[in-house]
């Protein structure tokens, strides 16, 4: 019994000081005084003659007076109240103060900011007094009613003594002026006609209370009222010309809220946005294209250019006559299954609800923000995503948007909020954004995202589906467009989620024939749960044994060994007069290249690496230039870059690296500077963690959330994978040796070179034929140092092992590859 009567005091009666009510109650008690003044001082209007004698006799004991009977509709306390203000304070205007207790009472049951009602009070005082003036001034003497009041007669009665009567109107209209020049900024230099109208606005919207705008009657004769559509829509910018309204704080008019998520105000209002548009021009997939589009021969690549010998016959005199079908890679797995989306767990991310007062609070906010710095605006609009709500504005014109962007920390700081991030202005747009992190952010799956039609028709090489932008649009970026990704933020802040998501949407697009994933982790613990892939997706060195990289060392052979990968592609592509692997593999798809000349299908290769800042600090350039020279290089050829760092410092993201990936993701950051560092711009500060990032491709910049796929539902993507039957061979990487290892088995340096090593190579070369008897006959050599010259060659892995009487395999394509292969052993001395 104690407890149930304990609860319903809980729930019912018991409120803090904190309690939201409070304000509510205070509000409506507010209205309650508004509207009971403004009966009885109309009702003073006609009754104060009556009720005058005995209002003035009893003084305030009138109130507890019961013999004392008055006309005034509102009783004795009516009549007090109103001869209290309308004959001893302010007359007429006393209204004015009425109208602003009944504004306050509102402002407290919306519980919207209280800091512009402190201005309007203000400016609302200096009116009363002044029209209080003005009235007994002007009409004081014709009537005997008070329309002044009684400061209204004392000041006038002091103010002619010293100024005269003329005087008197001087004053009030320097005043008047003073106010229109400083508060009301109104511009002089229209038509008398458009300056009444602006004054007329600015008055009539200082007074409005919150609701539709009064159409004013500059608006009705200069432009007809917009469809609500067409209200900052997407492609909204500044208004031009004609008089516009300035927004105050707890405007609702002019506000648009968008959002697929049901909103709520408290209770009272539900609202379901429609599906968006797309905000910015900047976000979406197809926006992602590199800045760089490849070119070849701009990329100084050297293919695909006639002047070096390319045989462009050779694709056609090389048709594999034996197959008419085209060549699907994916036969040589043919069992193989993508894993099903059921693998990953469901969110009910999509009930959700954005609290509406939320909103409307934020965006007074933002309004009396900005009117503390003087910055007017005439149009917002809230778009709700995800984690942050987008609130767009358009500024009143002449308000310069340097101005805001000069602002911008002040902005940031008044506001308060952590997470605010301002976008002046917003690219295209002309109008400015300022990003409110959501109370209650949601969490963007993985399953939805891979689920999305957008993923499943993206048409990408290598698509990858991120998140969500403030839209709530899923973004898919191709990889091989970006060509190269940095990733980089604070630890504990979604990288390794990122690094996750990137993985699992090439798992769920790409068969294993079509990607190969070769993967560094220094730290050794993000990434080894996928080395159950390895005779699917991975590709890795020879003899290596685990297929997941973790030691310098050998991460350096593995750089090194894809710049051989890339050169050697580079050569694929140079024979097959393609320019890059798309072409490339069409031609090998169609039958046109010769798999017994080398050629073969080139699966698109990702090097992931999980942290490499440890890499940079203890191997420096040996690792940095092997990296932003397949950065530069290797696009192309299908060899792309994922690269992440949780320590975003310029001596990790060197200039080189940055140079290389203009395609960066920044995740939350401690300083600004750092955000600098990953993105050339803040804002990834103002981050909120928890996959909330920043998604830059040469410049534009889009914030997302992105999606969250957890470590247990990673593990059963691979098992699906890795329980399947995979390739006999992995994917395996040229060799590499270093000069070191070289030097220490003895191996062959230029000097050891018989002197006509390069004209024997080159005729083996460019014959495609290893005989030692061609050497010694075309060169004219004895047959012991044509011999010693074919042992040489084989040493260096130009020709294969002698065969008996066949003639050896020539493993060197062309001439352009050993001219490299020669400059390399020169270089090394
Ligand atoms: N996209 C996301 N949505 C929701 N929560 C996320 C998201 N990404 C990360 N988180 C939360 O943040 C935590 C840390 O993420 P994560 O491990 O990816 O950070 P990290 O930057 O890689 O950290 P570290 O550098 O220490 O590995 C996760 O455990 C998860 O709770």
């Amino acid at each position: 019994m104690a407890k149930t009567k304990k609860k319903s005091g809980q729930l019912g009666l018991r409120m803090g000081l904190s309690d939201e009510r409070i304000p509510k109650l205070f509000g409506l008690l507010l209205i309650f005084i508004a509207i009971y003044l403004t009966v009885a001082f109309v009702s003073y209007l006609f009754t104060w003659k009556i009720d005058q004698d005995r209002v003035l006799r009893f003084s305030w004991k009138l109130l507890s007076e019961d013999a004392a009977s008055v006309d005034n509709w509102l009783g004795r306390l009516g009549a007090f109240l109103s001869n209290f203000f309308i004959y001893f304070c302010f007359g007429l205007p006393s209204f004015i103060l009425v109208y602003f207790i009944g504004r306050l009472g509102l402002n407290r049951l919306r519980r919207a900011p209280i800091r512009p009602m402190a201005n309007l009070f203000v400016k609302l005082m200096l009116f009363t007094i002044g029209a209080a003036v003005l009235l007994s001034f002007a009409f004081g003497s014709l009537t005997d009613f008070p329309l002044g009041g009684g400061v209204g007669d004392y000041l006038v009665s002091h103010l002619s003594g010293v100024l005269g009567g003329f005087g008197v109107i001087l004053l009030l209209l320097l005043l008047l002026g003073l106010y229109l020049i400083f508060e009301a900024r109104i511009d002089f230099n229209g038509s008398p006609l458009q300056i009444r109208n602006d004054v007329v606005d600015h008055f009539s919207e200082m007074l409005r209370f919150r609701g539709k705008p009064r159409p004013s009657a500059s608006s009705v004769r200069t432009a007809p009222a917009a469809p609500p559509e067409s209200k900052l829509s997407a492609g909204a910018s500044r208004p031009e010309g004609g008089p516009t309204r300035v927004l105050a704080p707890g405007d609702r008019s002019d506000f648009e809220i968008e959002g697929p998520r049901t909103l709520s105000e408290q209770g009272v209002e539900q609202v379901r946005g429609d599906q968006m548009e797309m905000p910015l021009e900047s976000v979406g997939d197809l926006t992602l294209v590199s800045h760089d589009p490849l070119a070849v021969g701009k990329d100084n690549l050297t293919v695909a250019d006639g002047d070096e010998g390319i045989d462009t016959s050779l694709a056609v005199t090389e048709e594999n006559q034996n197959h008419t079908e085209p060549y699907d890679p994916t036969l040589d797995l043919p069992s193989y299954e993508s894993p099903h989306l059921q693998l990953l767990v469901e969110f009910d991310g999509g009930k959700q609800e954005v609290d509406r007062a939320e909103l409307e609070a934020n965006k007074d906010q933002i309004i009396e923000t900005l009117l503390n710095y003087k910055i007017e605006i005439t149009k917002i609009r809230a778009t709700i995503g995800p984690t942050v709500t987008l609130y767009e504005i358009v500024p009143a014109p002449g308000v310069r948007i340097s101005k805001i962007k000069n602002l911008e920390d002040d902005i940031a700081l008044s506001l308060a909020a952590l997470g605010i991030r301002i976008i002046a202005p917003i690219p295209g747009r002309g109008t400015i954004g300022i990003e409110v992190p959501n109370k209650n952010p949601q969490m963007v799956s993985m399953r939805e995202v891979l689920e999305s039609e957008k993923f499943r028709n993206a048409k990408m090489d290598l698509p990858l589906a991120l998140g969500k932008t403030i839209k709530n649009e899923v973004l898919i970026a191709d990889l091989a467009k970006m060509p190269h990704l940095l990733v980089a933020g604070a630890t504990g802040q979604g990288k390794s989620v990122g690094i996750n998501s990137i993985i699992m949407s090439l798992l769920y697009k790409k068969h294993p024939s079509q990607v190969k994933l070769v993967m560094i982790d220094p730290k050794k613990v993000e990434l080894f749960p996928y080395a159950k892939l390895e005779s699917h997706f991975l590709a890795f060195l020879p003899g290596q044994t685990e297929p997941i990289t973790t030691e310098t060392t050998k991460v350096i052979h593995i750089l090194n060994s894809l710049c051989i990968e890339m050169d050697q592609r580079y050569d694929l592509l140079k024979k097959a007069a393609a320019r890059n692997i798309k072409e490339y593999n069409e031609k090998f798809v169609a039958r046109r290249l010769n798999p017994e000349k080398g050629h073969k299908f080139l699966p698109f290769i990702v090097l992931i690496i999980d942290e490499f800042a440890d890499l940079i600090m203890t191997a420096g350039k040996e690792v940095e230039m092997p990296i932003a020279r397949l950065a530069q290089l290797s696009r192309a050829v299908g060899i792309h870059l994922v690269i992440a760092t949780q320590r975003p410092s310029v001596n990790i993201i060197t200039g080189v690296i940055k140079a290389n990936f203009p395609a960066r993701i920044a995740y939350k950051v401690t300083a600004k500077v750092d955000s600098r560092t990953i993105l050339d711009a803040g804002g990834a500060d103002q981050l909120i963690g928890r996959g909330d990032m920043l998604l830059s491709n040469g410049g534009d910049v889009v914030r997302l959330q992105g999606a969250f796929v957890d470590t247990p539902e990673v593990e059963e993507v691979i098992n699906f994978i890795g329980n399947q039957r995979g390739y006999v061979e992995p994917y395996l990487l040229p060799e590499y040796n270093t000069d070191e290892e070289m030097a220490g088995s003895g191996a062959l340096s230029y000097a050891d070179l018989d002197d006509m090593f390069e004209d024997a190579a080159r005729l083996i070369i460019t014959q495609q034929h290893g005989s030692t008897s061609m050497v010694q006959r075309r060169l004219k050599l004895g047959y012991n140092r044509a011999g010693r010259i074919m042992d040489q060659m084989e040493q260096l892995g130009i020709v294969g092992p002698a065969q008996g009487s066949k003639p050896r395999e020539v493993l060197v394509y062309d001439e352009m590859e050993l001219t490299r292969f020669i400059d390399d052993l020169r270089n090394r001395g």
